[in-house]
């Protein structure tokens, strides 16, 4: 079964709860980066597993109804019957959203080098985390290393989203770490802003040099209303921002990695797969929630054929 695995991602998977407008309820999603990178992906036709764990509760059961709903495999991922599944509250403002998380302490953080399904990782053609992966314990960070050497004695592809949560971890700390971590992966999916607290440079085309200098075989990096920069050691190119009526920005970066992700491994293309994974980021933010608006591959391209 593993063996037919194109996408591992591994991380925290939470429950959201997303406060469309202030003073109002709070609806029920999810979330959780490489979770929502997961959907994403299988929405766009690739077969995806999840590495991770859930406390054995109501919030755990729903995720895996979620991933059984999208068709990702969670064999590997074990009930801790003595953590929690981790939450976070959405919440709007002028400014954008803002993320509150109730998640220390959580099953997920209590991963470990141990705890890894090796033979997943080491079959998969790609494993993706991220650094919200890293910053929710130190063991958890100990995983996300352990599962990029074994991904890459096993010369697959390491996809890694630098997804900076400065509520998780100090910037000093983040820095190194992502750092490190970029010199270990092919496809490196930063976000500008984040990008801008990583890095020295805090131009597009500097950034993209300083990736590609540590290391990373591909960057993408994504500039909200900028659009997309795909850069790799001998070409670069720039995708304009698609005009949509935006409500909820939230998971759009992730919905970004997991049509990346399949549309490069349908292609080879980094380019074609920025181009796919644009469109798909666009629709992604056309509804509330990390995951509910996450767009299928024939409504990516529907949108690309206008
Ligand atoms: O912020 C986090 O740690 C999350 O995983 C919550 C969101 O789903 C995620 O950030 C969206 O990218």
């Amino acid at each position: 079964m593993t063996a037919a695995i194109d996408l591992v991602c591994l991380g925290e998977p939470m429950v959201e709860l997303n406060q469309h407008h202030a003073g109002g309820a709070y609806h029920p999603g999810f979330g959780g980066d490489v979770s929502n990178t997961a959907v994403a992906a299988a929405r766009q036709g690739l077969r995806v597993a999840m590495s991770t764990a859930l406390g054995a509760d109501v919030f755990g059961d729903s995720l895996r109804g979620l991933w059984t709903a999208e068709g990702i495999d969670h064999s590997a991922v074990p009930s801790d019957p003595d953590a929690p599944t981790g939450l976070y509250f959405v919440t709007h403002g002028p400014a954008g959203h803002t993320f509150s998380y109730r998640r220390a302490g959580s099953a997920a953080s209590r991963m470990s080098p141990r705890s890894l399904p090796l033979d997943l990782i080491s079959s998969a053609k790609v494993l993706h985390f991220s650094a919200i992966s890293q910053a929710i314990s130190p063991s958890a960070c100990d995983a996300c290393f352990a599962a990029a050497d074994a991904a890459r004695a096993a010369g697959r592809l390491v996809s890694y989203d630098t997804n900076l949560r400065l509520a998780l971890w100090p910037l000093a700390r983040a820095r190194a770490v992502i750092r490190a971590t970029i010199g270990l992966s092919d496809i490196v999916l930063p976000g500008l802003d984040d990008a801008q607290k990583l890095c020295d440079a805090q131009d597009a085309d500097g950034i993209a040099d300083e990736l590609l200098g540590l290391g990373a075989r591909i960057v993408a990096l994504t500039m909200g209303s900028d659009g997309v920069l795909v850069a790799t050691a001998d070409r670069r190119e720039r995708f304009g921002a698609h005009k949509v009526d935006a409500v909820d920005a939230t998971g759009a970066g992730d919905a970004f990695d997991g049509a990346f992700l399949a549309e490069y491994l349908a292609t080879g293309d980094a380019f074609a797969a920025a181009r796919h994974a644009n469109a798909a980021a666009a629709l992604s933010v056309t509804g509330y929630g990390a995951v509910a608006p996450l767009p299928r591959r024939a409504e990516v391209e529907a949108f690309l054929a206008r």
